[in-house]
């Protein structure tokens, strides 16, 4: 059990109904440090939730061509393990929302798992996502991360049985991440998402009664997300905030552009 407050658990506590929670998944580092801080600072004023922050890493299997894109440009310009957790405490310098890295096991157990999840929480990281990582596995890091008062959370999907959702609800801290869609990451055509998503979440309402539930993948309009995350507590959006950034990154204005799209995710076009 996590005991002291930590700021995942508070956003889901003290949030109303009125709206549905929002995480962006940023790769760390992209489009370069700086405007990935900058970025972060200014999605808290934009109506943003949450960040989940990705670790870049070069074999990553279940990422789609554009988070393998933010990863190749955020490892060229030379991204570290360290220059991430300085990502973060840049950010808490001046901002407190909640931050979750996310990314898979083999740099973090480079790092040493001790020391990820000292300096992770020192740096004011909120909670970890390893997708790599199932549940029988989860001891690598448990005890460690329990130290630290880092929550782990879990993902589903659905090929998940319905068995294994409610022991992935007793196990996740935090929230449980929804992946919606069979594959990798990547904003979907049209109505593909939408149409066979149904069923999984049914099942999802059905099993995960334990923790807070957060919809993610091929989430790219607000109208997406409302569609998607009814029944949900939130929803997170990754590859089009990317394809976004990439569109706009460097010309003059880029942020206001960002920001602008953001915006339009959470309340829908201004
Ligand atoms: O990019 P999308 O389709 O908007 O979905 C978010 C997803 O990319 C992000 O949460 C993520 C990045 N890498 C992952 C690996 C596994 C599960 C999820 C992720």
């Amino acid at each position: 059990m996590i005991t002291t407050e930590n700021r995942v658990t508070q956003l889901f506590e003290q949030h109303d109904d009125s709206s549905k929670i929002m995480s962006l998944f940023l790769t760390a580092g992209y489009p370069d440090l700086q405007a990935c801080v900058d970025l972060i600072l200014g999605f808290d004023e934009n109506g943003v939730d949450m960040v989940e922050l990705g670790m870049p890493f070069s074999d990553p299997l279940a990422d789609g061509p554009t988070i393998q894109y933010s990863s190749n440009v955020a490892i060229e310009q030379g991204i570290t393990m360290k220059k991430i957790l300085d990502i973060v405490e840049q950010v808490r310098k001046q901002s407190e929302i909640p931050i979750i890295l996310m990314g898979y096991i083999n740099p973090v157990l480079r790092y040493g798992a001790e020391d990820f999840c000292r300096d992770a929480a020192e740096a004011g990281v909120d909670g970890l996502i390893i997708p790599d990582i199932p549940i029988e596995e989860s001891g690598i890091l448990t005890e460690e991360a329990q130290r630290y008062q880092l929550p782990i959370i879990y993902l589903v999907a659905p090929n998940t049985s319905d068995e294994r959702m409610q022991k992935i609800d007793q196990q996740s801290q935090g929230f449980v991440y929804c992946v919606s869609v069979t594959g990798v990451t990547g904003a979907r055509e049209g109505d593909e998402v939408a149409q066979s998503v149904q069923r999984f979440i049914d099942r999802v309402k059905a099993n995960i009664t334990n923790n807070p539930k957060m919809v993610g993948f091929g989430i790219k309009s607000h109208e997406d997300a409302q569609r998607i995350a009814a029944d949900m507590d939130g929803f997170i959006v990754g590859s089009a905030l990317i394809d976004t950034i990439r569109e706009h990154y460097p010309e003059e204005g880029w942020k206001e552009q960002v920001f602008a799209f953001v915006r339009s995710l959470k309340y829908g076009t201004e």
